[in-house]
């Protein structure tokens, strides 16, 4: 039996999800400075095919195209992120021109009756921060609530649902050690040292708009992934708690326990890292929501020869174009773990996948984006019917866009972006979609 948006709860938000670098373009427009995105991605041999976001899905000219779409397809809510340095000038000043951008889009959106969901930070930091220290100065929280306290005095009276952060597992791994994302280093220590002052800067954002925007809500989205072990051993068990801790509950538990989860940093500890506590007062604070973004999970092996005791392993599952298996379970399994260890409400800020996408006569047939959606939805409502207090779902992504190290070669979207034209075409998916939303 197909699964109805009815059986869901009345007032559950069905949305779908975005980020500015990866969709805005405009990147010299109305005073925009740059950011460590526009920088990285001008290096040559970074991005795949050398692609960058300057021009992306051109929706700083088209949002309102964009959002007519998403108001055909039926969604009650959109998630976005603000472009830090296309609001504030470097010499601290307000950039008004980038402000109105996105005062037009706020009043657009709500014009068409569907709530904003903003993203404070989704990784594309000014560059002249960067080169301040960035996520290693400690000051950057300083700098991170100037901006917060700007965005909740200009878009709070409107804006009721806050993000602080954007998975800041993917800015201080991804940024810092793996050296894929900007700004490309590759260091464990600067990792734990950026760890630390993302979390910082969400509290000190947490604390400022508690005094700003009294009638909203305010939380911050992590990668959760499922870790499971490869094969079923004590040590591989072993290995993929330690993982775990690494990759969720070390963005987890500070915000709600106040301190970091132990295996890890026995481990870190054990590698001579230092492990900066500094604050956790104020990480601490409470939040009224996680943001989970779930695509699939992670097998783990003990590996002794690796200074972090484990390996990651190729999963035998059907894959999306990223190479991710497509696992559903692992959504259930993550929400329930997370409402249980924290107690908080949740909602999906993303879910979705990157599929062969063929634009032929107009139409584009992702039925495996369908079926993938209906998977993950079915273990969503499971989710709540056992009691856990999901409150939204975000379709990641609205439009195909610029995916990070993989430049364009990625497609997301349930609307397909002919990026020669800037047309955009709705999927079999949005179409699904459309008529999912209306029953
Ligand atoms: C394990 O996937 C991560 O949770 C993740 C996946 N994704 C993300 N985080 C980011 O939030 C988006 O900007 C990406 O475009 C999107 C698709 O790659």
């Amino acid at each position: 039996m197909a699964i109805k948006r009815s059986e869901f709860p009345e007032n559950f938000i069905f949305g779908t999800a975005t980020s500015a670098y990866q969709i805005e373009g405009a990147v010299n427009e109305d005073g925009r400075e740059p950011s460590i995105w526009d920088v990285f991605s001008h290096t040559p041999g970074k991005i795949q095919n050398n692609e960058n976001g300057d021009v992306a899905c051109d929706h700083y000219h088209r949002y309102n195209e964009d959002v007519q779409i998403m108001k055909e397809i039926g969604f009650n809510g959109y998630r976005f992120s603000i472009s830090w340095p296309r609001v504030l000038f470097s010499n601290q000043k307000k950039n008004q021109k980038g402000l109105d951008f996105y005062n037009k889009l706020v009043d657009t959106l709500l014009e068409n009756n569907i709530t904003p969901f903003i993203t404070l930070y989704h990784w594309d930091l000014p560059y002249y921060l960067y080169e301040k220290g960035g996520w290693l100065n400690p000051d950057i929280a300083l700098y991170f609530q100037d901006y917060a306290a700007l965005m909740f005095e200009i878009l709070g009276d409107r804006v009721k649902h806050w993000i602080t952060l954007n998975e800041p597992w993917c800015s201080s791994y991804l940024g810092y050690f793996m050296g894929k994302h900007a700004p490309g280093h590759t260091n464990i220590q600067e990792t734990i040292i950026a760890a630390h002052n993302l979390l910082r800067a969400h509290g000190y954002a947490v604390k400022i708009f508690r005094e700003i925007v009294k009638d909203g809500i305010i939380g911050i989205t992590n990668v959760v992934s499922k870790i499971e072990p490869a094969k079923e051993s004590e040590e591989n068990f072993q290995a993929a708690i330690l993982v775990d801790e690494i990759v969720n509950g070390w963005f987890h538990d500070p915000i709600i326990f106040g301190k970091f989860p132990e295996n890890a940093k026995g481990l870190f500890k054990q590698l001579g890292l230092e492990i900066p506590e500094t604050d956790m007062d104020i990480i601490s604070q409470p939040i009224d929501f996680f943001g989970v973004n779930y695509y699939t999970r992670q097998l783990v092996e003990y590996d002794p020869t690796s200074p972090y005791l484990y390996k990651n392993v190729e999963g035998i599952l059907p894959k999306t174009e990223m190479g991710w298996e497509i696992y559903p379970e692992g959504l259930y399994d993550m929400l329930r773990k997370i409402h249980r260890r924290y107690g908080l409400p949740l909602y999906i800020t993303e879910n979705g996948m990157a599929g062969p996408d063929k634009l032929q006569n107009d139409i584009i047939n992702d039925d495996y984006r369908v079926k993938y959606l209906e998977k993950h939805f079915e273990k969503a409502l499971e989710a709540i019917e056992d009691g856990i207090d999901l409150r939204g779902y975000f379709v990641w992504s609205l439009l195909d866009n610029f995916e990070w190290e993989k430049g364009y070669s990625k497609r997301f979207g349930i609307v397909y972006v002919d990026y020669k034209t800037q047309k955009r075409y709705l999927k079999k998916s949005a179409v699904w979609l459309k008529e999912f939303l209306r029953k």
